[in-house]
């Protein structure tokens, strides 16, 4: 999401005001948004976190094109934003949803310091940062219901990465673009490989955000990852049993 920009601070355009769209799907998180948004437009730019110029369309293109997601996600499940960088679309989708326990990671030391302070100077008790690759993560990340991910990889790349994180019956969802389509043409060998059982392409937050979001979304049979990421899975449990280790200290739900 970054971007270089030849203006100087004080010729850069500044962070507008919510929207009415944003105090409808924020409703009482409206004034946390408000900070985190200030965190994005400040610290987040200073720290290369963010493109200046994406700061005027913050709330369009970056808030509430995430908070959207809160429509396809079930009530109190494990969500995982896979290469959260600055906390896109896991934070806003937290603000709204304090009924999910949610893992921001995020391979970056930069981004995960950011993610660490935001998530402190918001209170958000059941959010919890974790550095690494999503692909290390077999055997260290308790396996979740929901991938989140946005702007990552293309699709194949991404549900390498994504599905063999999911529990049994769990779903990654993807932000995407107009591309979504064409992605999941692409990517349909690989889904299947890996046990996607069904993949849909949805457009959510309708009468919200215009153009809605675009998501697809891929569901997960018994064998998330498929056979071979089983046999893995077993593997790197046992090894991180063998450590104790755990992505969230064995709390565990559903
Ligand atoms: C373009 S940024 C998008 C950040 C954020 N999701 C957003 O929409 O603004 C891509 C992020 O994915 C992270 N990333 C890249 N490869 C990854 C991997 N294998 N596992 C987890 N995160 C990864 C990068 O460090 C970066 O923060």
């Amino acid at each position: 999401m970054t971007q270089q920009s030849g203006e100087s601070p004080e010729e850069r355009p500044g962070l507008p005001p919510a929207p009415e769209a944003a105090r409808k799907a924020f409703g009482d998180s409206l004034p946390t948004v408000e900070r985190y948004a200030e965190l994005l437009a400040d610290a987040g730019v200073r720290r290369g976190l963010l493109g200046p110029r994406e700061v005027p369309r913050l709330w369009e293109r970056h808030l509430l094109n995430c908070v959207v997601l809160s429509e396809v996600v079930p009530e109190g499940v494990t969500v995982c934003d896979v290469g959260s960088g600055a906390g896109l679309p896991g934070i806003p989708l937290a603000l709204v949803r304090p009924d999910l326990e949610i893992t921001l990671l995020e391979p970056l030391l930069r981004r995960t310091t950011f993610l660490q302070e935001v998530v402190e100077l918001l209170g958000l008790d059941h959010v919890t940062v974790l550095r690494g690759r999503a692909e290390e993560m077999l055997g260290t990340l308790t396996p979740v219901h929901v991938v989140t991910a946005r702007a990552v990889a293309p699709l194949d790349r991404l549900a390498g990465w994504g599905v063999p994180l999911l529990r049994p019956y769990g779903e990654m969802v993807a932000l995407k673009g107009d591309t979504a389509e064409d992605e999941v043409r692409t990517a349909r060998d690989a889904l299947h490989k890996l046990g996607v059982v069904e993949t849909t392409v949805e457009h959510i937050g309708e009468g919200l955000i215009d153009p809605p979001s675009t998501v697809v979304r891929a569901r997960v049979g018994e064998s998330p990852g498929g056979v071979r990421f089983a046999a893995r899975r077993v593997k790197a449990e046992k090894a991180a049993r063998a450590n104790g280790r755990s992505a969230r200290g064995g709390r565990r739900r559903r």
